[in-house]
């Protein structure tokens, strides 16, 4: 989880490849209309994310062997929507910047999240410390730092080279 530009996809991807597991990709099930928002630069509400959530929360409950879900879950009650669908969720957080965020989400072509809505991400964000099952990260360490700490974390073994190759 995390504000735009944070890393969640890349990290998602790392992680599931490493675990051997699915990976969830949440921006691929936003909503027509979501997507559309987020394209004319208009940022989401509660009312666009909760059936989002529910359907993520689905896709994860019903993974056969669990799964890796990239999603932005920026708010306490978003989260909390997760885990009642998934009681033993673990939740990386992984912690940026305003200015580094806008600057990767700004250097990113052909995506549907503009620069122009980042800091609406910033407004939204509830960070998640304090509550279970939670590791923030922070954003700007080098990937394979991240997801050694994360697969510590987890209780795996780093598999160093799968971790180790270059972005
Ligand atoms: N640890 C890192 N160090 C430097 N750059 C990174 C790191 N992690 C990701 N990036 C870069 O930052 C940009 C944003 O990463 P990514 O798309 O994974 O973020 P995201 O949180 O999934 O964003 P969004 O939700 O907007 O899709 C990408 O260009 C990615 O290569
Ligand atoms: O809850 C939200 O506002 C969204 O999920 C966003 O965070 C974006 O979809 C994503 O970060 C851009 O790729």
């Amino acid at each position: 989880m995390g504000v735009a530009g944070c890393g969640k996809s890349t990290v998602a991807a790392r992680l599931a490849t490493a675990l051997g597991c699915a990976l969830i990709e949440g921006d691929d099930f936003h909503l027509p209309q979501s997507q559309h928002k987020m394209r004319h630069g208009i940022a989401l509400d509660d009312a666009d994310r909760w059936p989002w959530l529910d359907r993520l929360g689905v896709l994860l409950a019903e993974a056969p062997g669990g799964a890796v879900l990239s999603c932005s879950a920026l708010k306490r009650r978003y989260r909390e929507r997760l885990r009642a669908a998934v009681p033993a969720l673990q939740t990386v957080f992984i912690d940026i910047g305003p200015e580094e965020a806008r600057a990767r989400v700004a250097a990113r072509p052909a995506h549907l999240f503009p620069p122009s809505l980042v800091a609406s991400q910033f407004e939204a964000l509830e960070p998640p410390l304090g509550e279970p099952g939670v590791l923030r990260v922070d954003a700007m360490q080098p990937r394979a730092v991240q997801g050694e700490a994360i697969l510590r974390w987890l209780g795996h073994a780093a598999p160093q080279p799968l971790m180790e190759t270059p972005p």
